[in-house]
């Protein structure tokens, strides 16, 4: 767990041997009070450099270890010592120092940085803070306004930022563990008391409490609701008015009070449900680590609106060349220039030069012929897709992989028209593609191994969090939109109003209510699924019931607000008003207040009083209660595998953990209740109506969400 050598006669070097990041676990924080102890009382050493193998520094505390009891020494009193030691002690920072990792540079009397090593304190991303002195010695190392913004977004920073900040010492683009070895025997002779971080006075600035005022609020306004930032501003603040023996245990009690949390709890769940996604497998047994992905040198995407637009900006800066393709030279033109401004944008951002180099605009598929994967992404309409489709098929060599973006169309009938229904795969994008970091692979029955391992790996390259889900029409993310939307709907009937329903969202952390989304989104692209799929429009029997189709309840709210041109944001009215068109700024509408008025006296509603905790509930549970039924079906691999849907492509909150984790935490048996509740008062909800295996889970005793799999026993698994 940690290599002891003595290298140039008299260095001790101390290697963390803990792959892949060399986690502080027990036996790595047992192997270092060991290797210390040695060094410290070995008159040969004369220095100690610290260092992790295989150029990664350290990731920090081992988090697999925070769900059972502490064992082995605790971090505090080991880095502590490591810091009061008589030899310098030189920390080698290659690859990462993070959470534990850095707050062990941080005790270390001097710190060498490889130029590409990444520093940082990301404890609040995982609820908690950094609770091995980080927040005690940072702030007296670089002050408090930098400390604080570090500590308190957990945000990673490089090497030569971590240099200007006064954080480490050097930065080399040599070998780091070789640079420190000389670095720690030209320190031999140098006194080490200004060099514990631990001794030094806090820089104060002169209205410390305005300061931790304001960013106070920040952390309130960016982080609804969420503990673990508010606590590290105060850990920090006991930096600036404590001794560091005092200022220590504020950190260890603050601590305390956020490990054993259920934002803590999501958060790390959060983390791991994020890693495990990409490890898809097929019930035929190839998965992720077996299954070889094709390498993508050059991609095609058909269609240039703001989906298509957005697909080409991410593939063209990871390096793969692009031809767009649209169907009018208006189009074209029009897409052209969007695309190179966004190129153009981002690269500026990101400090490096545009790549359009890459770029090829076309109006004719003949030029697709030679390319290695094309991305069908234009209208959402079913007989075009398939005309889109057989023509590829004609064009394209026959290695070329066929992916479409439909945001739910069935991906096998496409691959049904075409002569390679093999090497045809759904690749749904989030909007704006280039900004949303999720993407669904959704996988045909007859879509090969090679093919989904291709667009999951092609997925990661363009920073995207993949996740692979079966073929059902709206697959994973979509189809659990519509019973969330749907509540959201009744609840308008039944008396609330949107900007109600949306707080109570926000509140809860989500990034936007469902109404505000909608407008975002566009409310036309539903008003017209919902007029084909004939629930509205002149396709109705008019002795339908107006407020019910296809045997249940029906809210025609939402078709109403279309039928008076309110499409959004996009047309500055929809659900809110707005300044203007495409303006963001949403205000509550009167003309909406009066159109929910006149609908409930139309049809005799006599609106009551909705709390919030009803919103919560029904919006939820309804979207969660269909999480389980996707799994049952086997459309889902895994409830880790939903809930990184809705995190990365609908603002679920993190620190909620996701639907199925939320659930969870709330009680299997409390949610069953609930629903059986709501149910019973709308029997004509059928996505009320609990699932199978909800009731099943309860039966068997409400197992963790990692558990449930074991559970679920699908007959026919799409994935
Ligand atoms: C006292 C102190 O104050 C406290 C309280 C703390 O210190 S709290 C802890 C603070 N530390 C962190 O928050 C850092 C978390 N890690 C990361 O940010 C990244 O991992 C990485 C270091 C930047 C590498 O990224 P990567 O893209 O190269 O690989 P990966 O796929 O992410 O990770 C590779 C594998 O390593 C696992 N892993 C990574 N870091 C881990 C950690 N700290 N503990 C346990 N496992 C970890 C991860 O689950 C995956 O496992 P598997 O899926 O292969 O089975």
């Amino acid at each position: 767990m940690a290599r002891y050598e003595l290298v140039k006669r008299s260095v001790a070097l101390i290697t963390l041997t803990n792959p892949p990041v060399n986690a502080l676990s027990s036996a790595v924080r047992h192997a270092i009070a060991k290797s210390m102890d040695h060094a410290l009382n070995d008159p040969k050493v004369t220095a100690v450099v610290i260092c992790g193998e295989n150029g990664r520094f350290c990731g920090g505390a081992d988090i697999r270890e925070f769900a059972g009891p502490l064992r082995g020494p605790p971090l505090v009193p080991l880095l502590d010592a490591i810091e009061a030691g008589e030899k310098p002690v030189v920390a080698a920072i290659e690859g990462v120092a993070l959470g534990g990792g850095f707050e062990l540079a941080l005790v270390c009397h001097y710190r060498i940085a490889h130029f590409k090593a990444r520093l940082g304190l990301p404890e609040v991303t995982l609820g908690i803070l950094p609770a091995a002195g980080g927040t005690q010695r940072l702030p007296r190392l670089i002050g408090i306004p930098a400390a604080l913004e570090l500590i308190t977004t957990g945000r990673h920073i490089s090497a030569q930022e971590a240099l200007k900040l006064g954080i480490v010492d050097q930065v080399t683009e040599q070998n780091a563990c070789e640079v420190a070895v000389e670095f720690a025997l030209r320190a031999v002779a140098k006194p080490l008391s200004s060099r514990r971080v631990s001794m030094l006075t806090t820089p104060c600035p002169p209205d410390l409490d305005g300061l931790l005022e304001a960013v106070t609020m920040q952390v309130k306004k960016k982080a609804r609701g969420v503990m673990a930032p508010l606590a590290c501003i105060q850990a920090v603040r006991a930096a600036a008015t404590m001794p560091y023996s005092k200022g220590i245990k504020r950190e260890s009690e603050l601590m305390a009070t956020l490990f054993n949390s259920g934002q803590a709890r999501a958060l790390q769940y959060c983390f791991f449900a994020q890693r495990t996604a990409g490890k898809w497998t097929l019930p035929s047994g190839a998965q992720w680590n077996n299954s070889k992905p094709r390498e993508i040198r050059s991609a095609a995407i058909i269609g240039l609106g703001t989906m298509g637009r957005g697909i080409v900006v991410s593939l063209a800066r990871v390096g793969i060349s692009v031809i767009a393709v649209e169907s009018e030279k208006k189009l074209l033109e029009t897409g052209k220039q969007m695309v190179i401004g966004m190129l153009e944008r981002d690269a500026k951002r990101r400090g490096v030069s545009a790549s359009l180099n890459l770029l090829k605009f076309t109006l004719s598929l003949q030029d697709l012929k030679d390319v290695d994967l094309v991305i069908e992404a234009v209208f959402e309409d079913m007989a075009l897709k398939k005309r889109v489709f057989q023509e590829l098929s004609k064009v394209c060599r026959p290695a070329t992989l066929l992916c479409t973006n439909t945001s739910g169309l069935d991906v096998d009938a496409l691959a049904g028209v075409t002569d390679r229904p093999h090497l045809v795969v759904g690749m749904h994008f989030f909007s704006p593609a280039h900004v949303m970091k999720l993407l669904e692979v959704v996988c045909g029955p007859r879509s090969s191994s090679e093919t989904i391992a291709t667009a999951m790996i092609l997925g990661k390259r363009m920073g995207k969090v993949s996740v692979a889900v079966g073929n059902c029409p709206g697959f994973v993310g979509n189809r659990m939109l519509k019973p969330y939307l749907d509540q959201a709907t009744f609840l308008l009937e039944e008396g609330a109003t949107p900007e109600q329903i949306d707080k109570a969202l926000e509140d809860f952390g989500f990034a936007m209510g469902v109404f505000r989304m909608s407008d975002l989104a566009g409310l036309d692209v539903g008003w017209r699924v919902r007029k084909e799929s004939g629930l509205t429009g002149p396709d109705v029997d008019p002795k339908n019931p107006p407020r019910r189709r296809q045997g249940r309840r029906y809210c025609p709210i939402p078709d109403m607000v279309c039928e008076q041109g309110r499409f959004g944001q996009k047309t500055g009215r929809g659900w809110y008003m707005y300044d203007k068109p495409g303006g963001t700024n949403a205000k509550p509408d009167p003309l909406i207040q009066n159109l929910l008025e006149m609908y409930r006296s139309r049809y005799g509603i006599q609106p009551r009083n909705i709390s919030d905790q009803e919103i919560i509930e029904r919006c939820l549970f309804a979207l969660a209660n269909e999480g389980f039924r996707i799994l049952e079906d086997g459309i889902a691999a895994r409830p880790e595998d939903i809930d990184v849907i809705y995190l990365f492509g609908y603002g679920f909150p993190r620190h909620g953990g996701g639907p199925m984790f939320y659930a969870s935490m709330v009680g299997l048996e409390r949610v069953l209740e609930r629903l059986e509740h709501y149910h019973q008062a709308h029997p004509d909800v059928p996505h009320l109506e609990p699932s199978p295996l909800l009731k099943k889970l309860v039966a068997c005793g409400s197992p963790p969400v990692q558990k449930w799999r074991e559970h679920i026993k699908t007959m026919h698994s799409h994935l």
